[in-house]
């Protein structure tokens, strides 16, 4: 491992085309020529990694500097990315020496208390302190079933079909004004918006081009926006089977959201609607009729990982006040491993390292989950990742790790 540490190093533009292409071939996927033509602006080559044989790319990854909604705030945020060994070099420990590069370079750099990652397969980063921390709903149902409940209120806005420029001229200020209220939400900056907006045909996998939508009071303040896709299909027998891909819905009211919403799922020749990064807990389902008409098929999001356990839990709010020592398992990060108390409440919090006798025990896999307050410490109690040494230890840090919002994050990187 410490001979591959030692020959990690980060990109230069001019390897950009190998250094992306060496990552697309271990993701055994044709890279988009835009992506390899030119070192794309959201990339940040002076933080990446990668591993040479020769002029040989064998190994890859990268961390783009984001900035990640807390309980109560928002914090500079590592967002790891482009994870790669190649196929003839696996399991030899390549990804272990980056992971712990990696992890002690942002510890030594001191900017990101925590990082996070979306991961391909689940098995790959709990071994590293990574965790699941924000859960993506997979909405999906079938649209005559999706039929709201009579006293929905749809307020007197309007829902408008905008071009892009238009759509970004709102879903920006509307999307840095609630982003900041939802844990495991990310700042998009212009670069991010221009990345998301990209609608490459080659990427489009047999879907419309993106449709946009934006709900308009009736002073003319923009109150919502959303982004969607139609894949038009027909059954052998003549009758219209079309699916609405809805790629995100973001509303500053509820009439603004219902209206929205209805307007999705009110399409001719729409049977099926799929929303595959909403949250589970989007609202949506309390608006219908026949709320187990709306099929969530939930599973692992934004995964998290606390890089520097005492500024990360000091650098959230709780929601109850929580006086505890945690005895902190790491093994990836000896900086972490040991004893921290941590002092939090609604208004602020301080967590320092100790040598005072632990109320929890907890790998900081659990921290990571529980930390953008979606997962419950008691259930990580009963899966024996937590231990309860003072009574009452787990109420009082999981009433105060828990958070009013349930953390989502749809931006994947
Ligand atoms: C944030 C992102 O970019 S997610 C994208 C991750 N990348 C991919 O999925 C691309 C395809 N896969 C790959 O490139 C590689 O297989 C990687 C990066 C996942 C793993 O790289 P390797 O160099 O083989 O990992 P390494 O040898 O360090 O393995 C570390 C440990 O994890 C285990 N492991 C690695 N990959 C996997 C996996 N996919 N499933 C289960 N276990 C795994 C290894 O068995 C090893 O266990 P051990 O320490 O008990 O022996």
């Amino acid at each position: 491992m410490t001979d591959f540490a030692d020959r990690l190093r980060p990109a230069t533009a001019e390897e950009w085309p190998s250094f992306s292409r060496a990552l697309f071939t271990a993701f055994a996927e044709e890279p988009p020529a835009s992506f390899v033509d030119a070192v794309p602006p959201y990339a940040e080559l002076d933080r990446s990694l990668g591993l040479w044989e020769g002029d040989r790319v064998v190994a890859t990854s990268g961390v783009y500097s984001r900035e990640l909604t807390v309980p109560g705030g928002v914090v500079p945020c590592a967002g790891v990315t482009w994870v790669s060994v190649a196929p003839s070099h696996r399991r030899r420990g390549v990804l272990t020496a980056l992971m712990h590069r990696q992890l002690t370079e942002l510890h030594e750099q001191g900017r990101e208390p925590v990082a996070a990652l979306w991961a391909s397969e689940s098995s790959i980063y709990g071994r590293f302190g990574y965790a699941p921390a924000t859960q993506r709903g997979n909405l999906s149902g079938d649209v005559a079933r999706l039929r709201f409940r009579p006293d929905v209120d749809l307020g007197d806005g309007r829902v408008e079909q905008v071009g892009v420029e238009e759509y970004r001229a709102a879903a920006v200020n509307l999307h840095d004004r609630v982003r900041r209220s939802v844990p495991g939400n990310l700042a998009r900056d212009a670069r991010w918006w221009d990345r998301g907006l990209a609608d490459d045909p080659t990427q489009r996998q047999g879907a419309s081009e993106r449709r946009l939508l934006r709900h308009v009071e009736p002073d003319g303040t923009v109150t919502g926006y959303a982004a969607y896709r139609v894949r038009s299909a027909w059954t052998d027998d003549g009758q219209p089977d079309g699916t609405v891909v809805v790629e995100e819905v973001l509303a500053l009211s509820p009439p603004a959201h219902a209206a929205l919403w209805r307007f999705l799922l009110s399409l001719d020749l729409i049977r099926t609607m799929r929303a595959p990064t909403a949250s589970p807990d989007d609202p949506l389902r309390h608006l219908l009729a026949e709320p187990r008409a709306l099929r969530v098929h939930q599973y692992d999001a934004l995964w998290v990982r606390l890089v520097d356990v005492g500024r990360a839990l000091a650098a959230r709010r709780y929601p109850a006040p929580v006086n505890l020592v945690l005895e902190v398992r790491d093994r990836s990060c000896p900086w972490n491993d040991g004893r921290w108390a941590l002092v939090g409440h609604p208004a602020g919090a301080f967590c320092s390292e100790t040598d005072a006798d632990p109320d929890l025990v907890l790998d900081v896999e659990a921290l990571g989950a529980a930390y953008l307050g979606g997962v419950s410490l008691a259930t990580l109690q009963a899966a024996g990742r937590v231990t309860e040494v003072s009574p009452g230890a787990v109420t009082q840090a999981g009433t105060a790790f828990r958070w009013p919002v349930t953390p989502w994050c749809p931006d994947e990187f």
